[in-house]
């Protein structure tokens, strides 16, 4: 993993990817003038509480032909930005309000995104398979996890030294304890990483106290 001070989560992207990046930020303002799919107060400041926050999934990277599923996505975060990131893998937007799902299908081809797809109901009946798990401001973590379990495929080949091992990679904010501690309940045979984000974007961001009380949360079989 990268030290957390060299951190850059638009690492590796060519200048396509990055225009790709600004397209969808003026998508994602553009669409959420009529649907509720980011806070209003964040607008003014999409790059860094939507993009730079998603990327921060990058400090470790996802393999070319990982499928990835994001539950609970919206606007398409972390979906859309993983995508544009891995163009090699196949991300899966799920989210049970159907017009949020059609809005990132839009945006997707807007972005001539072929490897993201929308997938609108409840997480807990999304019929298909995935290697990874990722997620924002969505569930709490014992239910994730189980939502991760059930869609769980192992990856074909081993992860390379600079990608995730498979599991779930979510991103939350505030005291964690009690989560942490129910899905210990629910579950002992897993590995629990929490990662600070504000340590992780000190770099990155343009006002690093945003994430002070932001991590990542990463669940794993031992
Ligand atoms: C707070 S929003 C976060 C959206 C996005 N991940 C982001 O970070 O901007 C939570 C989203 O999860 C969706 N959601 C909540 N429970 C869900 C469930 N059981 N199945 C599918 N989607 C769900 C909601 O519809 C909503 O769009």
């Amino acid at each position: 993993m990268p030290t957390t001070d060299a951190f850059d989560p638009y690492h590796d992207l060519t200048g396509d990817q990055r225009a790709q990046l600004e397209t969808y930020e003026d998508l994602l303002r553009r669409y959420n003038e009529t649907l509720n799919l980011i806070s209003p107060d964040t607008t003014d400041a999409i790059t860094e509480r939507h993009i730079v926050h998603t990327l921060a999934l990058r400090v470790r990277d996802f393999p070319a032909g990982a499928r990835i599923v994001d539950w609970g996505s919206g606007g398409g975060l972390p979906a859309i930005p993983l995508a544009i990131a891995y163009p090699d893998t196949e991300v899966i937007a799920v989210d049970s309000v159907g017009k949020k799902m059609r809005a990132v299908r839009s945006m997707a081809r807007r972005l001539g995104l072929d490897n993201l797809f929308a997938w609108d109901g409840r997480a807990d009946n999304w019929p298909d398979t995935a290697h990874y798990s990722v997620s924002r401001a969505t569930a709490p973590l014992a239910e994730l996890w189980q939502w991760h379990t059930r869609a769980a495929a192992e990856l074909p080949a081993d992860p390379g030294p600079t990608d995730w091992a498979p599991g779930l990679i979510t991103l939350k904010g505030g005291d964690l304890s009690e989560e942490i501690a129910a899905l210990r309940a629910q579950d002992d045979s897993v590995r629990i990483r929490q990662i600070p984000l504000h340590a992780l974007l000190q770099d990155a961001a343009q006002h690093p106290g945003y994430f002070a009380e932001k991590c990542m949360l990463v669940v794993q079989r031992s």
